[in-house]
């Protein structure tokens, strides 16, 4: 602002909302997710500790380098990111010339708007799409499936096209550092707390779905 009178308050504003909005509350919503399913899911929580403790040794922090290796740890997080779906429409896009999309004519200037939602529970698409099954993404000698995976083609968290999620990089680097280093060093376990549903169809209904609350017992590891 002060380099560009073009530049207003405004302005400023609306970068500050997006990377709230977009950034925050998004990633924030994701971790929520994570935490809340390794409580309902304990087995899940010690297998990804299992994985860490094997490939990552205790008194390094995990990095980035350790991504590759640790493919149970990576699918748990893609089937966080279908299961909860908490980002349940994408972002309104404006058609910008008439399309035919298999028997529509999608006439120029509609607004199309991405049912993030019912992809990730379609059942022509993820076998029991109701369950939680990390699995799913994983191939018959426990390998992460490749990125052209026809699973992973259709999970598309981010959006697809150049007007997807600009953060997608960002956020996916973080979740994994935050998943790792939290799982290497505490155990997340509910306590005496009443955990909020499972299901994010019955969390509460914000710019992206989120838990109503989230108390629980983080102990550390022996
Ligand atoms: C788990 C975390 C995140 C999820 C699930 C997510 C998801 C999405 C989705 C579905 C879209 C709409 C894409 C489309 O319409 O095709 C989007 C757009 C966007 N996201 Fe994210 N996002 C996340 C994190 C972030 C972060 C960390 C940032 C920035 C720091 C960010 C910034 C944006 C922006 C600016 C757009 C609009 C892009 C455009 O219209 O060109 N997001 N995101």
């Amino acid at each position: 602002m002060e380099k560009d009178p073009e530049i207003t308050n405004d302005h400023a504003e609306g970068v500050v909302t997006d990377v709230l909005v977009a950034g925050f509350i998004t990633t924030k919503g994701t971790l929520n997710g994570f935490f809340l399913l390794m409580m309902y899911y304990p087995e899940v929580q010690r297998k990804i500790q299992q994985e860490l403790d094997e490939k990552i040794e205790r008194d390094r922090h995990p990095s980035l380098d350790d991504r590759p290796e640790l493919h149970y740890t990576n699918a748990v997080i893609l089937e966080v990111f279908r299961y909860i779906r908490h980002t349940v429409i994408g972002v309104p896009h404006l058609a910008s010339k008439d399309l035919e999309f298999e028997e529509y004519t999608i006439p120029a200037h509609s607004m199309i708007i991405l049912n993030h939602w019912v992809m990730a529970r379609d059942d022509s698409v993820w076998d029991d799409p109701y369950s939680f099954k990390p699995e799913r993404f994983l191939d018959e000698d426990g390998k992460l499936v490749s990125v052209d995976h026809r699973l992973r083609q259709q999970l598309i968290t981010f959006g697809i096209g150049i007007r997807s999620c600009v953060g997608e990089s960002f956020a996916r680097t973080r979740i994994f550092l935050y998943v790792t280093s939290l799982l290497q060093k505490f155990t997340f376990s509910p306590g005496d707390n009443v955990l909020p549903p499972e299901d994010s169809a019955r969390w509460m209904t914000k710019a992206v779905l989120c838990p109503q609350f989230l108390n629980c017992v983080v102990e550390k590891r022996k």
